[in-house]
């Protein structure tokens, strides 16, 4: 389906991975204009608080806060009541957490939505399969899960849509496969994300743009290949042509 660079931007998520935001306003006035999402995990966050998600929104920005939480089920679930009540675009659990854990935090959503006033919007609550980072060799021989990464992310996405979550983070190579199992509505988030010939560093699973947005991921995370390039926001630029191109 065609889309516009516009509609291309609305489907990537930056990965702010600073140690303050000083370094990731930088980052911010050189993509100044694009509407793409903001996603801000543990690095960020540790440094400067939770206040960042208001600034971002304040921007203009949605916001994913990626604090993949994973604790006993009444801990999830106070911290993503509390986390609800920061005005995040969308949050995450582990879902390694299990069922019970996926539906406390589900049920502190709500909790967190009552206690911020009829205004507050809902956000989107995920739930990560295997990192992006993991090999079907680390899955079976140090996380001691048997068989396929794919089985396991499809195991896991069912139990995320079962207890009433929107969607998962998987790698792009699993995209398909989620969809099949959880419906088309089920929401994908797909870091791993590697233009051509740039390096794979830390990921294992990976695809390009390019290749992600034909996929049908209706998200993907981007990172280093944005915010580390020498001019990053005609990185940003190359890749939203790629997607225009592929989609
Ligand atoms: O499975 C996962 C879950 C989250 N991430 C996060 O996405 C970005 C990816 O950054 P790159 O620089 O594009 O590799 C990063 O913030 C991770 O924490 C992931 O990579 N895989």
């Amino acid at each position: 389906m065609a889309i516009t660079k516009e509609q291309a931007a609305g489907r990537i998520m930056v990965a702010l991975d600073y140690p303050n935001w000083a370094a990731a306003e930088k980052l911010l006035n050189a993509l100044e204009g694009i509407p793409c999402w903001m996603k801000v995990g543990m690095e960020l966050i540790y440094a400067e608080g939770l206040s960042i998600i208001g600034d971002l929104r304040r921007r203009g920005y949605r916001v994913f806060v990626d604090l993949k939480l994973h604790d006993i089920p009444n801990t999830v679930r106070g911290g993503i009541a509390s986390l609800t009540r920061h005005g995040a675009n969308m949050l995450n659990v582990h879902a390694a957490g299990g069922r019970r854990m996926l539906e406390a935090a589900r049920e502190g959503l709500e909790q967190g939505l009552q206690g911020s006033g009829s205004s507050a919007e809902r956000p989107l609550l995920i739930a990560v399969t295997q990192l992006t980072s993991t090999s079907r060799e680390t899955m079976n021989g140090e996380i001691g899960i048997p068989g396929t990464v794919e089985d396991t992310v499809v195991r896991y996405a069912r139990m995320a849509a079962e207890s009433g979550l929107d969607g998962v983070v998987s790698s792009p190579l699993e995209v398909r496969i989620v969809k099949e199992a959880c419906g088309d509505g089920f929401i994908t988030v797909t870091p791993g994300i590697r233009p051509a010939g740039s390096d794979i560093g830390d990921q294992s699973r990976i695809m390009t743009p390019g290749q992600a947005i034909a996929a049908g991921t209706d998200y993907m995370v981007i990172g280093r290949a944005i915010t580390a390039a020498a001019d990053p926001r005609a990185s940003m630029e190359a890749i939203l042509d790629e997607l225009v191109a592929h989609a």
